[in-house]
């Protein structure tokens, strides 16, 4: 049934998706319209009591002579006939008939937008394109309720919050839930309009003469329009909301009585919902939902490009392929993940196949398989993956042996989570010729880090070396971004060093900043970075949140996308004054492409042990060290206090100190430099960073 309704929902919105989105801007512009029209209105209210009869004679006092009148839904009364001063048509006072000025017309836009809306400005061809996308749009309400029950994993649950993990998914469905009642009456209302259109009227039913209220009982208020005879023997035509009553002029009474069609006061009622016409509570309602459609359209659009997409993978497996990967996924993340792991195994030169689950095929031979799959509703198999564990036994026993490994996606705020790769992995464990090479694994709101440590595990087991393009696993590509290579990394307890390749037209300098984007976050950070060749650069990071925990999770071979920002003000001086150059941490990052003749490096860290990982990469000689956990306790601004000579050396000299490293190490450096300073009538820390010659990049 699931699938019913996606199929349905996903045609209509192939087929009439433009539509709806063009409807749904106009209809947001037309949705203001009645605001204006109230705001404009001149005929004022009427009293409620004020009976016709009265109203006519009001009328007779400014007119020669009165064809008709009609009253709109803003209350504005219109009348034709001649008046005292102007003939035609006017408008009037409700209270005293006297004629007003008319209300100011309003902008061309509206009348556009309403052609646009109603007919896509191409007359009747136009309305039946208009009144199919309201079809579409029941159809789409209707399988959106469906699709709705399956998501929340049943009618009980349909109610339950909905996280937005992801805004154009997640947001689809937050809005189409809570807009839904008003959607539907928008495309109800909006097909009924189309149809009673070419739908031929049914004449007026007759009604009993006696069953019309007495000419001088009906009230200006129940009153529609009024035609009054030119001949006396034509009749006095009244025209309320339900029926429309004929009078003899000269005697006053009712001669005909006629009742307005079940459709046509239909047609009335609809128009109001549709329009919002007279209604203002109404009118901002339908405001707000033509947003909510623009919105639904738009991201609907996007899904339905991302599925498409989707349908380009392969369906059968390819008979030389030794591992397929086979994929469940409900809304496509999991395939971007397969895709990139389907890229690193071809980059190896080994064969593999990527498949959705659905197609999983008979096999027949030792092959190996890897299941990534995602799991829905509350614990259900993804859409692809439906009725998979029934033939599971069926397809594989068929091979001498079956390695195969699971990797669960899924998100942690779910209580089932990852229940359904979980049951998958148990029951291809539970086949007699099958063999678990990489334990079991999840991935937990598409983390990139836990994908990665999964091909790792993949790796080790089948004594292969993948490597991945991160690049792959962002949902949305930013663009402009260049693509980084890790050549290579080494470790010390939490800190890390990446050497990267990288395309030597970026002309990168040390100094500047790399910015990273991890796959499963929208913001970027910055690393310093130091260049030592063309085409390489080095980075240095401790791990301490999502994105050096991304970088530090890669390994020789991975890649990964960011951009350079340059950062002139920490460059090597071209002029070869002299420089101090203190850090702490991974502070000496830039450092490490800036060691000319004429600089000293000043740097802080816990243990001996932890410059071990920079050495290979310092070119001065003896840099001066100082460590805050060993025996001799010392800070960088303490090894500057020794060193004071050569701090007022590089002062006088002109040179700069440029600090890299924690804000803490910065305060105690400027301070040190500050004391140097005022002992040698230096000038002050706060004017030298003025000059340029204290140059700090600390976080
Ligand atoms: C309506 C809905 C229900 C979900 N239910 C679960 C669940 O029960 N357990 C779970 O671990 N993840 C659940 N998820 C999270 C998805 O499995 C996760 O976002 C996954 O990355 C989606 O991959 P796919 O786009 O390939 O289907 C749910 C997501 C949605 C939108």
């Amino acid at each position: 049934m699931a699938k019913f309704w996606r199929q349905l929902h996903f045609v209509s919105t192939v087929v009439a998706g433009l539509f709806i989105f063009l409807a749904s801007v106009t209809g947001c512009i037309l949705a203001v319209e009645p605001w204006f029209l109230s705001q404009n209105a001149v005929s004022g209210a009427a009293n409620p009591d004020l009976k016709l009869v009265d109203f006519q004679s009001k009328l007779s006092e400014n007119f020669l002579e009165v064809f008709s009148f009609e009253k709109d839904a803003y209350g504005n009364i219109k009348v034709e006939g001649i008046g005292l001063e102007e003939e035609g048509t006017l408008f009037v006072s409700a209270e005293s008939g006297s004629v007003l000025q008319p209300p100011p017309k309003l902008s061309r836009l509206f009348d556009t937008s309403r052609d646009l809306h109603r007919s896509l400005f191409l007359k009747t061809p136009g309305r039946i394109l208009v009144g199919l996308a309201a079809l579409a749009l029941v159809f789409l309400s209707i399988s959106g309720i469906g699709l709705h029950i399956k998501r929340a994993g049943g009618l009980r649950s349909v109610l339950k919050s909905i996280r937005i993990l992801e805004l154009r998914r997640d947001g689809h469905a937050r809005w189409s839930r809570l807009f839904l009642v008003p959607i539907l009456i928008v495309a109800v209302s909006g097909l009924y309009l189309s149809v009673v259109r070419f739908a031929p009227t049914p004449p007026n039913a007759a009604l009993s003469p006696a069953s019309a209220t007495p000419l001088d009982q009906i009230l200006l208020s129940d009153v529609r329009q009024v035609a009054y005879p030119v001949m006396e023997e034509e009749p006095l035509v009244i025209e309320l909301a339900d029926r429309i009553l004929y009078f003899d002029q000269a005697q006053n009474i009712p001669t005909r009585a006629e009742q307005v069609p079940w459709s046509e006061q239909m047609r009335a009622v609809n128009f109001v919902l549709h329009t919002g016409e007279g209604a203002p509570v109404w009118t901002g309602f339908l405001l707000l939902t033509s947003l909510v459609m623009v919105f639904l359209s738009f991201t609907g659009f996007q899904m339905v490009v991302e599925r498409l997409r989707l349908k380009k993978h392969r369906t059968v497996p390819d008979a030389n392929a030794d591992t397929i990967i086979l994929v469940g996924s409900e809304t496509g993340h999991t395939w971007r993940f397969a895709d990139a792991l389907e890229e690193a195994f071809t980059r190896q030169g080994i064969q593999v196949c990527t498949l959705g689950m659905e197609n999983l095929p008979k096999v027949t031979s030792a092959k190996t398989l890897l299941f990534l799959t995602s799991t829905y509703g509350d614990g259900d198999a993804p859409e692809n993956a439906q009725g998979v564990l029934k033939r599971l036994n069926a397809c594989l026993s068929g091979a001498d042996s079956i390695k195969f490994s699971v990797l669960g996606f899924g998100s942690s705020e779910y209580p089932a989570f990852c229940a359904f790769a979980e049951v998958l992995r148990y029951t291809l464990a539970a086949i007699e010729n099958t063999r678990e090479i990489a334990p079991y694994s999840t991935v937990d709101n598409q983390s990139a880090v836990q994908f990665i440590d999964w091909v790792r595990a993949l790796n080790k087991n089948l004594n292969i070396d993948l490597s991945i393009d991160t690049s792959r696993l962002h949902p949305v590509r930013k663009k402009g971004l260049e693509s980084f290579q890790i050549r290579e990394k080494a470790e010390q307890e939490d800190t890390f060093l990446l050497r990267i390749l990288h395309d030597k037209n970026l002309g990168i300098r040390s100094g500047d900043l790399l910015g990273v984007y991890p796959p499963d976050e929208n913001i970027e950070r910055y690393y310093s970075i130091a260049s030592v060749s063309p085409t390489e650069l080095l980075l240095v990071i401790k791990r301490t949140g999502l994105c050096s925990n991304f970088l530090g999770s890669l390994a020789a071979g991975d890649r990964f996308e960011g951009y350079i920002k340059a950062n002139s003000a920490f460059y090597e001086p071209v002029d070869e004054k002299p420089a101090l150059l203190v850090a702490n941490g991974t502070g000496i990052a830039p450092f490490l492409g800036q060691q000319s003749s004429n600089s000293q490096l000043f740097w802080g860290g816990k243990y001996q042990t932890d410059f071990k990982l920079f050495e290979k990469y310092c070119s001065i000689n003896s840099p001066y060290l100082a460590f805050s956990r060993e025996k001799e306790k010392a800070y960088v601004q303490d090894l500057l206090l020794c060193r004071e000579a050569d701090v007022v050396k590089v002062l006088k000299e002109n040179g700069t100190i440029k600090i890299c490293g924690s804000l803490t190490m910065l305060k105690g450096v400027l301070d040190t430099v500050e004391k140097i300073a005022a002992s040698n009538a230096l000038p002050s820390t706060e004017e030298l960073r003025k000059s340029g010659r204290i140059v700090t990049d600390c976080y």
